[in-house]
């Protein structure tokens, strides 16, 4: 299957400019999730690709064929893609089978070979014993396994998902995934999922580009997005990291308030060091909790709350107007009352230069 292929991609309307210089590049068999924001430009990217929007500047290829580029714009439905949206489109009065032949309907595909495709596409996800069955007498995690088998089953090179699972719960949601990845990686489909959960992102995507403002702020494997965020909004954005204005010298990080004072052998930047006015990210995971004794580079903070999850407890502190996210790990001693007083150590913090 082919790869997709998106180089300068910019989309406006009106004054808007909703997509800005964008390059994106897609592996063959590979999921790339899309993330950022509410407005950042992640469906206007999808639909770009799709064809309902036409961008004014930009190539969008897959593999050797142009979908958008010189002097090309071709319409959606020549362009080969599967699309899944939040809100599966499934028609009621249509059995399974029928909704998912479809597609092969209208390109006029033989009756055997469309039974054929149709069988295939509802053993794959799951649903092979449902074909018969009215989309009113399913789950809602079945019917969008439904539109999945329609958008795959006339074999897209690539698959395009908007917010495809977020009409779902847990752990539907969570089966689906698997189901994505699985597809992805057995019958070699490229994906571009677009989510506005993080979370969702990160376990999904073979690599996750998250947007901002229209352009592609960072592009990486989910483990490279954890271990180096590339600046102060991706920290915040994807791993609620503090936020701390300040200065960095050669002994370390002073916010402006001098509230917090870190020793260099802490801090990491993005490539090169970071002299000057710089924001200060505080992953929780790069946080612990410790006694309120004033140790030098040790936070003062209050208790506020805290939340259970798998990982660990994120406990949530206040450092005067600034408030801080711990992730205590399993079996950690966590303040109870509201108030307590609590130490926080950085173990480590990541500094941004701010222009
Ligand atoms: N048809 C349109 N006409 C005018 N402006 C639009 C149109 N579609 C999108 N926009 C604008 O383009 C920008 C990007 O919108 P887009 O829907 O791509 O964002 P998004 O990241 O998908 O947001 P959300 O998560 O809320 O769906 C926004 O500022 C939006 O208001």
């Amino acid at each position: 299957m082919p790869e997709l292929d998106a180089r300068g991609v910019s989309v406006r309307f009106g004054e808007t400019v909703a997509l800005q210089d964008l390059d994106v590049r897609v592996d063959s068999g590979r999921i790339l999730a899309l993330v950022g924001p509410s407005g950042s430009g992640k469906s206007t990217f999808l639909r770009a690709v799709a064809g309902f929007e036409r961008p004014s500047a930009g190539t969008i290829r897959v593999g050797d064929r142009t979908l958008v580029g010189d002097g090309i714009h071709l319409p959606p439905e020549e362009r080969g893609l599967g699309m899944v949206f939040q809100h599966h489109a499934v028609w009621p009065h249509l059995s399974v089978a029928d909704n998912v032949a479809y597609p092969l309907r209208r390109a006029k595909v033989p009756t055997a070979r469309r039974r054929a495709l149709v069988a295939e596409a509802l053993e794959t996800v799951e649903l092979g014993e449902f074909a018969r069955r009215r989309p009113d007498t399913l789950s809602g995690g079945q019917r969008q396994r439904v539109s999945l088998a329609r958008a795959i089953v006339a074999r897209p090179g690539v698959l395009l998902l908007d917010e495809a699972l977020s009409a779902l719960d847990e752990p539907l949601r969570a089966s689906l995934r698997l189901v994505l990845r699985r597809l992805a990686a057995e019958h070699d489909l490229t994906m571009i999922h677009v989510t506005h959960d993080r979370g969702e992102a990160l376990a999904l995507g073979d690599e996750v580009a998250v947007l901002h403002g229209g352009r592609l702020v960072q592009c990486d494997v989910p483990d490279r997005l954890d271990a180096a965020p590339n600046s102060a909004f991706v920290a915040g954005f994807l791993h609620d990291a503090t936020l701390v204005d300040g200065t960095v010298d050669g002994d370390g990080f002073r916010s402006h308030d001098g509230g917090i004072v870190l020793g260099a052998a802490v801090l990491t930047g993005p490539a090169g060091a970071v002299t000057g006015p710089a924001t200060l990210a505080l992953l929780p995971g790069g946080l612990d909790l410790a006694a309120p004794d004033g140790s030098a580079g040790r936070i003062d903070a209050e208790f506020v709350t805290s939340l259970y999850g798998r990982s660990g407890r994120t406990v949530i502190c206040r450092h005067g107007d600034t408030e801080l996210r711990v992730l205590a790990p399993a079996g950690t001693a966590v303040p109870g009352r509201v108030g307590e007083a609590v130490g926080v150590d950085v173990r480590r913090g990541f500094v941004y230069p701010r222009g």
